[in-house]
């Protein structure tokens, strides 16, 4: 009903036409885009709209939904979640019920409500015959219990207290989560994005906010969470696309990234810098036709210092630099041609001469370079000497990592680009296009691309205007032009994501401890204001480069100033399952403590020579769910094509077809953060000799598992998985 009225006022603003004073036109189009905005969360949203209500003693009876709605007298129908007098339908308890009698749980599929589950709060507030209808936590169990999809879902419904305060938080300063596995810190931080741009919504909206997760298979797991919450507006990142421009999924080797991901970098890339604006020690002589000038070292020497004083980046500088040589030569060039003293007009003309002489220009270009951060990071990587000087504080050893020709950009370069472009500045758009032929080339090239894109907005376009079934009002052209970048249309999201100086209203990371020193520098500069949530577990740390303790990579940039919370229930593991994993925790830290687990699977984790594995998958499949088999990366090729020859439909490696295939065989790096309903680790022990951080690793495979555990080994599996029976033994299976 809502939908359609939404849809007919879209209708009836788009119909007026674009006649009209340019303000009735404005009017038009901020209505037409509310009303648009409405429709697509209401179609988002429709999955469980409703799922609570609150007997409130005060406010009555809420319900509470995904949004909020009125009715045509401004009575409110639905509250929306993230409202304030929402809270209580995630924190009363018995002890303190916050006004609130009875809290109940709808559970929907479709339009139609199959469940109800009630929490009695408040003994005497309520009738004899409710008493006997109500049990407790029905509906978060149900939640936990279901098959995954290999997609997030969101949370909504059965938000737990202590992720509703982390959920709440107050937007300013520094937040981080710390919690152990399937505890909710990713299901968490996404609702908290939705309720701070709820809350915050014009601060937020005009900043936009951004998610960083660990690799693309695991935003693309995530993604659909923020839409079926109705946000739409916010970025999705991974560190490699944090660079305009650039996409980079390459990984380095462990110990290359991790040297990458080291703060000594800075410096590194510093020094680089400055080895471009390194002054030569022997004259240079410039022939001229008529006369021949000479650049002498001293010149170099004082133009060289005169742009670092500057205080500019290299590129702006080279202007500094520029000039001052041409002044010395255009002095020089009026002596030879027999004037002593020069006025300063005569001075300019003659450097703006001497400014398009090829011979001067390339000796300039030589003494100082205009320099892309590729070109500065290409030329490092690519020359032993330009290495050996600017990464003089760095072990031969550790140079040698660094040494490549060419090749892919890797996600540990993309910190080391960015802190070459904040040091080497923007260069001159006029600059880039100086020579004619490339500006050819590029021109050709943009107007390919735009072509393409125009096809694509267009075909898009149609497709949203039949679904709504707006055609007959709205030409897909329009449409398709309002959607192309370039214009006023361009989203908070899509202008961040192009441009690296982009100052961000609030940032939340995920898995934060997989972030290396220079990664942390890079985010910082993209959030002056350090309105941050990070989320992450120190125990699961797998990337060498990575955090060992949260004061290790906050301190420097706001010691003191930052708060933990932490969650300490975990909703994905079961008891069974949690135990193996608890005693590999134990050989990480004994301090450390697993988090507790909600509910018992009574499936028993085992373990079964790793030559049963394509049957043992089998068995998986026919219990049901989603299956997955985590090996270590050297095995992931072979042991995917065995799987794969046995079981169809087996997805090798990670990605979005690991996600939507029943089967999957993966690294722990690509399983990060997912979960699957049955988990085969293999050959644990190499999982730990082949792993930067050791046992981390394998606690993350092994905590992976919604349902089912078992362990495939050749290798003898060690103490910690002593817990393990073998297949066949245990109460629940048999081969
Ligand atoms: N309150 C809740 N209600 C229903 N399901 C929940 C709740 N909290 C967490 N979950 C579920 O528990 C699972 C684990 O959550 P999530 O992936 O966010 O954990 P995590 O702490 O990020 O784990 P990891 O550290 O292993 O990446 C998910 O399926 C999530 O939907």
């Amino acid at each position: 009903m809502l939908r359609e009225r939404t849809q007919s006022q879209l209708k009836d603003v788009l119909a007026t036409g674009a006649v009209g004073t340019l303000q009735n036109r404005s009017e038009r189009d901020t209505f037409a885009d509310m009303y648009a905005n409405r429709l697509a969360r209401l179609w988002a949203v429709e999955r469980g709209l409703v799922f609570g209500r609150l007997d409130h003693t005060e406010e009555g009876r809420l319900y509470i939904g995904k949004l909020g709605l009125t009715d045509d007298e401004q009575e409110r129908l639905l509250i929306d979640w993230r409202a304030p007098v929402a809270q209580p339908f995630y924190r009363a308890t018995p002890a303190a019920p916050m006004g609130v009698t009875r809290r109940r749980h709808l559970q929907t599929r479709g339009r139609t409500v199959v469940g109800v589950d009630d929490d009695l709060l408040d003994l005497d507030g309520i009738s004899e015959a409710d008493r006997a209808t109500l049990n407790g936590e029905a509906a978060l169990l149900a939640a936990l219990d279901e098959k995954r999809t290999g997609r997030m879902r969101d949370i909504v419904a059965t938000i737990q207290a202590e992720q509703d305060r982390v959920i709440r938080a107050d937007l300013n300063g520094v937040l981080v989560v710390q919690g152990g596995p399937g505890t909710g810190k990713t299901v968490v931080a996404l609702h908290r994005a939705a309720y701070l741009l709820y809350t915050h919504r014009e601060r937020l909206e005009r900043r936009g906010v951004l998610i960083l997760g660990p690799n693309l298979t695991f935003l693309r797991y995530i993604e659909q969470v923020l839409p079926s919450l109705g946000e739409t507006d916010v970025l999705l990142s991974t560190v490699g696309e944090l660079y305009p421009g650039l996409n980079a999924t390459a990984r380095d080797r462990p110990e290359t990234a991790a040297l990458k991901g080291d703060i000594r970098m800075a410096e590194v890339i510093a020094r680089a810098v400055r080895d471009r604006q390194r002054v030569q020690r022997k004259p240079v002589q410039l022939p001229l036709g008529r006369y021949t000038l000479t650049i002498e070292p001293g010149m170099l020497d004082a133009a060289r210092n005169k742009a670092v004083r500057s205080r500019r980046p290299h590129n702006q500088a080279r202007a500094v630099f520029v000039r001052s040589i041409l002044n010395a030569l255009a002095r020089q060039a009026a002596k030879k041609i027999g004037k002593g003293l020069i006025d300063d007009d005569e001075l300019a003309d003659l450097r703006e001469e001497l400014r398009t002489e090829q011979v001067v220009r390339t000796a300039l270009n030589r003494f100082w370079p205009y320099l892309t951060p590729q070109r500065l990071l290409l030329g490092l990587y690519g020359s032993p000497e330009r290495l050996d000087y600017a990464a003089s504080a760095l072990t031969p050893a550790e140079r040698a990592l660094l040494r490549r020709e060419g090749g892919e950009w890797t996600e540990s370069d993309v910190p080391l680009l960015d802190e070459a472009a904040e040091l080497l500045g923007e260069i001159d758009e006029k600059v880039l296009r100086a020579s004619a032929a490339q500006a050819e080339e590029d021109l050709a090239a943009a107007r390919q691309a735009e072509e393409h894109e125009r096809e694509a907005e267009l075909a898009y376009a149609r497709e949203v205007l039949e679904l709504t079934g707006l055609s007959d009002v709205m030409e897909a052209e329009r449409l398709a032009e309002r959607q192309r970048g370039g214009g006023p249309y361009l989203t908070t999201a899509e202008r961040a994501a192009a441009d690296r100086t982009w100052a961000y209203g609030h940032v939340i990371v995920d898995e934060a401890q997989e972030l290396s020193p220079m990664a942390w520098r890079t985010l910082m500069r993209r959030i002056p204001t350090r309105s941050m949530t990070i989320v992450g577990d120190i125990a699961q740390t797998g990337s060498a480069a990575g955090a060992r303790a949260w004061a290790d990579v906050l301190d420097p940039y706001v010691a003191g100033r930052w708060r933990q919370e932490k969650l300490t229930v975990n909703y994905r593991t079961p008891v069974e399952l949690m135990a193996v994993a608890a005693d590999v925790l134990a050989t990480i830290d004994p301090e450390l403590r697993a988090p507790t687990s909600v509910r018992e699977s009574g499936a028993t984790p085992w373990s079964a020579p790793l030559m049963e594995l394509p049957e043992l998958v089998k068995a998986e499949v026919g219990e049901g769910g989603k299956v997955v088999v985590v090996a270590p990366d050297v095995l992931v090729g072979a042991l995917g094509a065995s799987v794969a020859a046995a079981v169809p439909g087996t997805a090798v490696g990670g990605g979005a077809a690991a996600l939507d295939a029943p089967v999957a065989v993966m690294g722990v790096a690509d399983a990060k953060g997912l979960e699957f309903d049955s988990v085969i680790v293999t050959e644990p022990q190499l999982i730990v000799e082949q792993s930067a951080r050791g046992s981390s690793d394998l606690y993350v495979a092994l905590t992976r598992a919604t349902q089912r555990l078992g362990v495939a080994h050749d290798r003898p599996l060690g103490p910690a998985l002593s817990r393990l029976r073998p297949r066949g033994n245990g109460p629940t299976n048999g081969l």
